[in-house]
């Protein structure tokens, strides 16, 4: 164990035990969660091979044969709790999305929450026991989401055939053939070919395909279907069906992210998800109790994605943390030993900051959890009033927190200097497998404006005297305030205090965007041209903090004093994450501190390394010993050599 480290720990004021079960929920969720932990950290069928040092066709081999593991090992143990599947997972496939993540996150939720019962048992148990491996595929080369209402080739009123339509309006269809009773799908241009879907490419053998319904000669809009796409024995491709991997990207290099052309492909009526809206044998469309419904999966995984920002900042900021307490650097006085680079104030003012939002979003993400459960549990029973909330909530915060933990993963790459753009850290990685989070799922910015949309609604509510409850209740309690008013008193040591002035900044920020409309509205006279000229101040209004310029300079005193207060519980509070080190998967973030020889063992294993003269170099060896020259370089360019 490293000296500094272990001092680091001598010096902790408080129980990180105490504080793990509490990130845990309870000593028992804690035991449990480590027992799970070490099912898969201990059983060899699960090591794997350095991913850095792997080929990407490699990478998808390693991880198709980890996934089908894990399958039978949920099996055998008997896991079906979702919350212990996912950490299983995560334990499995540490850091790293994988080819089954869009059936067991996307796929099996969506059968969950619209599939009939006899399409559960049709669909759902051989999804669950891997016979049908599924993925769910909603964005298109073209378009990453639609407005149906607004496009003239899609509204649930209007007839389908329609003037004026150029081909790149079109998008995939499923047209009701009542002579068959079935649906036929396509793809009618190249940018409705469907593009990104995770796992779409190799591994599915069925998808959830997301087109517009057309039948009795009239588009209904956005449905979900079920779609064969490969041979349930052979796993070749259908008839009508091409479909690939859509290549390498910045990231996500286990996952086979692919592609989806339908050409004329037809599924039996009973395929379209008919919990709620239902195509009658006659072709008869019977609308849903709310369109919104068929959203239903995103909002659930933009509940999750919360918690995985918390959980990609407690890696972050475990692996910077420790790294910076064993890392000495410059005397700080002339002839002292260097300090360990976690004492400069401005190292501190890096991370801890950081470090307090790992904690925040921590939190953040268990309130999203609960609110996700309880209000979907109310749309199962039939009451969707809490849908919107749920909705507005679920953008927004999906959309703080990946903007947030996206800006700060890389502030605690930096912070480790050099070794910090080493893959041997494990932050570049990181990175690149969190970063599309503020992409997928919704794009950040249509996510913010989402939750605007949901804001000045209920601003003009709460206007209009309506006493508002949950988390916009604040419009209506308070008034909000010209700027001439001056900025509202602040005790920064309080917490409802700084509170109350986070709610007002809100406030004020609301107004700001519901005036702006209402000037561009006049000057524009379209709600559309009025909201776009607008978007700026709405994505302000959904990122809430009004201080004035000494209190400003008060927070930032406070802070200098907090970073003190902070400093000798900083390794504990990041051990309390209580992150394995084999999840970890870090040189620089390791538990013992033992920074500098694993570098140095974990580099000896590079495949360049391999052979002390790599093939390729016996080129070099070749010009160097002048053999070449004549026939490579003609006689006036040749190279001079001292050989
Ligand atoms: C269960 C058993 C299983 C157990 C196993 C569990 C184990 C867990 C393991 C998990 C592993 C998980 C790993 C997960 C990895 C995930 C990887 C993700 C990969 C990525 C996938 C994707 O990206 S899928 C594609 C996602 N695409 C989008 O998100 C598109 C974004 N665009 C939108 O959302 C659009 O806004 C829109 C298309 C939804 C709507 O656009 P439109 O312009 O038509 O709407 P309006 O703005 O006019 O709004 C109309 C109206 O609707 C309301 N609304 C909009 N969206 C929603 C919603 N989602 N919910 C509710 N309401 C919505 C909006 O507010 C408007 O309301 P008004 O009342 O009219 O104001
Ligand atoms: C790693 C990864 C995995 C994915 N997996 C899946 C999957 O499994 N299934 C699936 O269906 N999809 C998947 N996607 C696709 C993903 O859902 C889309 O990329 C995402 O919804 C964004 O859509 P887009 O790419 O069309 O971006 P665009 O909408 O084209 O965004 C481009 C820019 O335009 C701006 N913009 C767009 N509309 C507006 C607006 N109304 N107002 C203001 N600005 C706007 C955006 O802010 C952004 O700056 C995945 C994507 C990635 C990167």
């Amino acid at each position: 164990m490293n000296p500094d480290i272990v001092k680091e720990r001598q010096n902790a004021t408080f129980n990180v035990e105490k504080l793990t079960n509490i990130l845990d929920g309870s000593p028992e969720k804690t035991r449990r969660r480590r027992e799970i932990e070490s099912m898969v950290l201990n059983d060899p069928d699960f090591q794997e091979q350095d991913p850095n040092f792997l080929s990407r066709s490699e990478r998808y081999d390693q991880a198709v044969r980890k996934s089908a593991q894990m399958i039978l090992k949920l099996r055998e143990f008997g896991i079906s709790d979702p919350d212990e599947i996912y950490y299983y997972k995560n334990c499995v496939h540490p850091d790293r999305p994988e080819p089954l993540d869009l059936h067991l996150g996307m796929f099996l939720p969506t059968l969950l929450n619209q599939a009939t019962p006899e399409q559960m048992d049709r669909f759902f148990t051989p999804a669950w026991n891997l016979q049908i491996i599924g993925t769910y595929a909603q964005t298109e080369m073209g378009h990453g989401w639609w407005r149906c209402s607004q496009r003239a080739s899609c509204s649930a009123t209007t007839p389908t055939v329609l003037p004026a339509l150029t081909s790149e309006d079109w998008r995939p269809q499923a047209t009701f053939d009542p002579a068959t009773q079935e649906f036929v799908l396509n793809s009618p241009t190249i940018s409705s070919i469907k593009w990104w879907p995770g796992g779409l490419g190799k591994t599915s053998n069925h998808a959830i395909v997301l087109a517009q319904l057309h039948t009795q000669g009239n588009c209904h809009g956005l449905h979900a279907f079920i779609v064969p796409i490969r041979d349930m024995d052979t796993h070749v491709p259908l008839p009508g069906i091409v479909v690939g991997d859509i290549g390498p990207k910045f990231g996500f290099s286990e996952v086979d992210n692919g592609f989806l052309k339908l050409e004329n492909v037809r599924i039996p009526l009973d395929n379209m998800l008919m919990k709620y809206a239902k195509v009658e044998p006659d072709g008869t469309y019977v609308k849903p109790p709310s369109a919104k419904l068929t959203y239903g999966t995103m909002v659930f995984i933009r509940s999750m994605i919360v918690g995985q920002s918390a959980l990609a900042l407690a890696k972050s900021c475990t692996i910077a943390i420790r790294y910076s307490a064993v890392r000495h650097q410059s005397e700080l006085k002339p002839g002292e030993p260097e300090p360990q680079i976690l004492n400069f104030q401005t190292q501190q003012h890096k991370l801890f900051p950081v470090l307090a939002t790992a904690y925040a979003f921590t939190f953040v993400g268990q309130y999203m959890k609960q609110t996700y459960n309880r209000i979907s549990g109310d749309i199962h029973e039939g009451d969707y009033s809490g849908l919107p909330e749920l909705h507005a909530l679920s953008a927004g915060l999906k959309a703080f927190t990946t903007w947030a933990a996206n800006g700060a993963i890389e502030v605690c790459r930096m912070s480790c200097g050099g070794h910090g753009y080493s893959r041997s850290s494990a932050l570049p990685d990181i990175y690149v497998e969190f970063t599309p989070t503020c992409t997928y799922e919704g794009e950040n910015t249509v996510m913010m404006l989402q939750t605007a949309r949901y804001l000045l609604k209920s601003y003009s509510q709460a206007r209009g005297g309506q006493q508002l409850q949950g988390s916009v209740s604040y419009l209506s309690r308070l008034q909000p305030q010209p700027v001439s008013a001056g900025v509202p008193p602040l005790n920064i040591q309080d917490l409802a205090s700084l509170v109350q002035v986070y709610q007002l900044r809100a406030a004020n920020l609301v107004e700001l965007a519901a005036t702006s409309i209402q000037q561009e509205l006049q000057l524009r006279h379209s709600q559309e041209d009025a909201w776009n000229s607008s978007a700026i101040d709405l994505v302000r209004a959904s990122d809430a903090g009004l201080l004035s310029v000494p209190q400003a300079l008060q927070v930032s005193a406070h802070i200098k004093e907090l970073l003190i207060q902070l400093r000798p519980n900083a390794v504990a509070l990041v051990d309390a994450f209580d992150l394995n080190d084999k999840k970890l998967n870090s040189v620089l973030g390791r538990y013992d501190g033992n920074v500098y020889e694993h570098l140095f063992e974990w580099a000896r294993h590079s495949p360049l390394n391999a052979s002390e003269v790599p093939p390729a170099l016996t080129i070099i060896v070749i010009i160097k010993h002048n053999q070449l020259i004549g026939s490579f370089f003609p006689r006036s360019t040749s190279l001079s050599t001292s050989t």
